[in-house]
């Protein structure tokens, strides 16, 4: 199919997970955010916060609204993807410089835990640059068994997927339609 249009989003396509539903999840997901960095060991720091673009900035946007503790926002870009449906090797774009990681409580912000090739590789490259401590969150984590080999899951997920094709919420199809604030799928 070539470039949808709307109304080709609404008859052509799956809903996946509703606007509400989505907003629902990130408040509940930016609660348990808030309690674990409401700890001592937080007290008086700022957080830096990476935003995985360019699928981790809709979800960043969304989150950072609910979350009551200092943030320091950054960004870093890997991709696997490009403009197509299937992964292929990761491509750095910008790296974490040692600057804003080094001696950092660092978060991690992606919207979707797929292979996790991706999420892996980027928690890897921060902890070689020595933060003092680094969690990762996405919005959703798809349901499959492809997972790394090694075990690696984010620390906080908003909400399972099925194993499709999924856009909206920040995901791409064929590069467009990261703005939709529900999710879809194109129909099987
Ligand atoms: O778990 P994985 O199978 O590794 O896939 C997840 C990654 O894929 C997407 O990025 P993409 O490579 O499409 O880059 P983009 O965000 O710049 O489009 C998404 O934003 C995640 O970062
Ligand atoms: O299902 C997906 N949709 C959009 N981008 C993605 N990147 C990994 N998996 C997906």
């Amino acid at each position: 199919m070539s470039l949808m249009t709307f109304d080709d989003i609404q008859q052509s396509t799956d809903l996946i997970i509703s606007e509400s539903q989505i907003d629902q999840a990130i408040e509940e997901l930016a609660q348990q955010i808030n309690q674990f960095y409401a700890g001592e060991r937080f007290a008086n720091k700022s957080v830096t916060a990476f935003c995985v673009m360019n699928g981790g900035l809709y979800f960043t946007g969304q989150l950072m609204r609910h979350l009551k503790f200092p943030i320091t926002l950054k960004y870093l870009h890997a991709s696997r993807y490009g403009d197509s449906t299937r992964g292929a090797e990761l491509n750095w774009i910008v790296r974490p410089s040692q600057e804003e990681v080094f001696g950092k409580d660092i978060i991690l912000i992606d919207d979707i835990f797929d292979e996790g090739l991706t999420l892996e590789a980027i928690y890897k490259e921060c902890e070689a640059l020595k933060p003092n401590s680094i969690n990762s969150v996405v919005l959703v984590d798809k349901q499959h068994h492809r997972k790394p080999q090694s075990g690696f899951q984010p620390n906080f997920v908003g909400l399972e997927v099925v194993d499709r094709y999924i856009f909206g919420c920040g995901m791409d199809y064929k590069g467009a339609w990261r703005n939709l604030p529900a999710i879809y799928a194109l129909k099987e």
